[in-house]
């Protein structure tokens, strides 16, 4: 049961308005959000309001795309920075974010996690219209409606018209901008540093750069940082808030504090939620390194059995999700994580990971464990069954990839080769973050979408409806 996707992290915005070492800020801030995108790494700096925008970007890990040279060119004393997992239009150097254009209104620059669910039909519209897209990223419609002649509203009424996730870093002439959509799907603070103010996707970027955390954006809200100060507007209709919790489970850092909870804390919870839901008669707890950890240590503690981190992840390769074919994924897995075979011969094992997409890991990890001897392996996913696409940024979409979707739970029992399995059910994970169940988007366990989306949507959407929409004119793909 080959499946090819899995859900991946995202991408993490940073942006720095008034410091002398901005770029350089930004570059630490990137590393401290590598996690949420290895596919690109960008940063656009600014000098003063007269200035050309000065951009370095490229294909990779920040450490790879930056050199101690590209961050000298990199002047000024605001910039933004973006690092990538691509969800809308393909993983390439052409699309790396962020954007710079030059429009009517000076120069703009755009980064952005999350997704846009009417980028498709906006680009339509807007290409009808003259619009010259350089990319097939969604993010870069933001640029195209900003650049529109505006009616009432201004710039603030032009945002209005996207839809979806997203959580936004823009640089103008004279400003930098943070706002989040108005259901909050994604994480976007606020911290200061020297004075200065910096945005980030998580906080655990303001640690790394000694800036100190002022608050989180608020969902619907946008702030305006400029030589005047702060300030905020609200210009989105307001809405249910919809929090991604897949970001407590999985995406965001541990050490990353989202609406005052902290990430490690939610994990641990759910890790003992699931001990009350799903217990197990067993010698020890395993965790399957990184994102099981505190999960299994909150197992471990509920029903006090001892906690031995038996798989050793080897920290120098890339994550499994970057390579595209099955059995090369299949031998990552393997690279990735070294189990020691000396704890757990003969023991009764419970095995906890957040969460089982394709089964590529889980599955492996019980095959290894059985092959080192353990008498009983017990899979416990700390999350629900996964049975649902997501269109607000991660990259399942279709949910035929997904292994809950597609088996039983005996069923996913059975080709994992476990003793048993137990999910975590839905209120246990709401209980674990401490937070209102109506805070969150639930959609890829439940199938409660917040936000409708389009039917057709894929990563290649905005190619594929611009072509179609030539067919139809049919307008044949020359000039003259
Ligand atoms: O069912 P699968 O398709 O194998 O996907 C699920 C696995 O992917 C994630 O880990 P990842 O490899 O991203 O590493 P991490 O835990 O270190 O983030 C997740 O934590 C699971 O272990
Ligand atoms: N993962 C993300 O947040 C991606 C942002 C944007 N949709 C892109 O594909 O570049
Ligand atoms: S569908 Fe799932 S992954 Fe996507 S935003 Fe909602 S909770 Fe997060």
């Amino acid at each position: 049961m080959p499946l090819k996707h899995k859900p991946t992290h995202e991408c993490g915005v940073f942006a720095v308005f008034g410091h002398p070492d901005a770029a350089l800020l930004t570059y630490y801030g990137l590393f401290a959000l590598q996690h949420r995108g290895q596919e690109s790494a960008g940063i656009v700096s600014a000098k003063g309001s007269d200035s050309t925008f000065q951009q370095h970007k490229g294909m990779g890990l920040v450490s790879q795309v930056f050199k101690m040279d590209d961050l000298d060119e990199l002047k000024g004393t605001r910039a933004i920075g973006h690092v990538r997992y691509s969800t809308t239009g393909s993983s390439t150097a052409k699309n790396a974010q962020p954007f710079v254009v030059d429009t009517n209104r000076g120069q703009l620059a755009v980064a952005h996690n999350g997704n846009l669910v009417n980028a498709a039909q906006l680009r339509v519209e807007l290409e009808a219209k003259g619009s010259i897209f350089q990319t097939t990223v969604d993010s870069e419609i933001v640029l195209h409606l900003l650049a529109q002649p505006r009616g009432d509203g201004g710039a603030l009424a032009a945002l209005r018209r996207i839809e979806g996730a997203f959580s936004i870093v823009l640089m103008s002439e004279r400003e930098i901008i943070g706002f989040r959509d108005p259901h909050g799907f994604r994480p976007l603070c606020l911290g200061k540093k020297d004075g200065a103010y910096v945005l980030a996707s998580e906080s655990c970027a303001f640690d790394l750069i000694q800036a100190q955390f002022v608050r989180d954006i608020e969902p619907g809200e946008v702030v305006i940082i400029d030589n005047g100060g702060i300030r905020s507007e609200f210009p989105f209709r307001e809405t249910r808030s919809a929090f991604c919790i897949f970001e407590y489970v999985y995406f965001a850092r541990p050490d990353s504090n989202i609406a005052g909870v902290n990430v490690s804390d939610v994990r641990v919870r759910m890790g003992r939620e699931l001990a009350r839901l799903h217990p197990a008669e067993a010698d020890l707890v395993v965790p399957v390194p990184d994102s099981g950890i505190f999960a299994a240590l909150g197992f471990s503690e509920e029903l006090g059995i001892p906690y031995y981190p038996a798989f050793v992840r080897n920290h120098y390769i890339g994550r499994t999700f970057i390579q595209p074919s099955q059995s090369i994924r299949d031998f990552n897995v393997r690279v990735k994580l070294n189990l020691i075979t000396e704890i757990v011969k003969d023991k009764r094992v419970v095995v906890v990971d957040d969460s089982i997409v394709r089964g590529t890991t889980a599955r492996s990890r019980v095959v290894t464990l059985r092959e080192a001897g353990a008498k009983e392996v017990h899979m416990r996913i700390s999350c629900p069954p996964h049975r649902f696409a997501c269109y607000y940024g991660i990259d399942f979409p279709n949910p035929d990839k997904l292994l809950a979707n597609q088996c039983t739970m005996e069923e996913i029992r059975k080709y994992l080769g476990a003793d048993s399995i137990g999910y975590l059910d839905l209120e246990g994970m709401i209980r674990a973050t401490k937070r209102p169940g109506n805070d969150f988007c639930t959609a890829c366990f439940s199938g409660d979408y917040p936000v409708g989306f389009d039917a057709e949507f894929d990563k290649l959407i905005m190619e594929k409806r611009a072509r179609r929409v030539r067919l139809l004119d049919n307008e044949e793909p020359r000039l003259i």
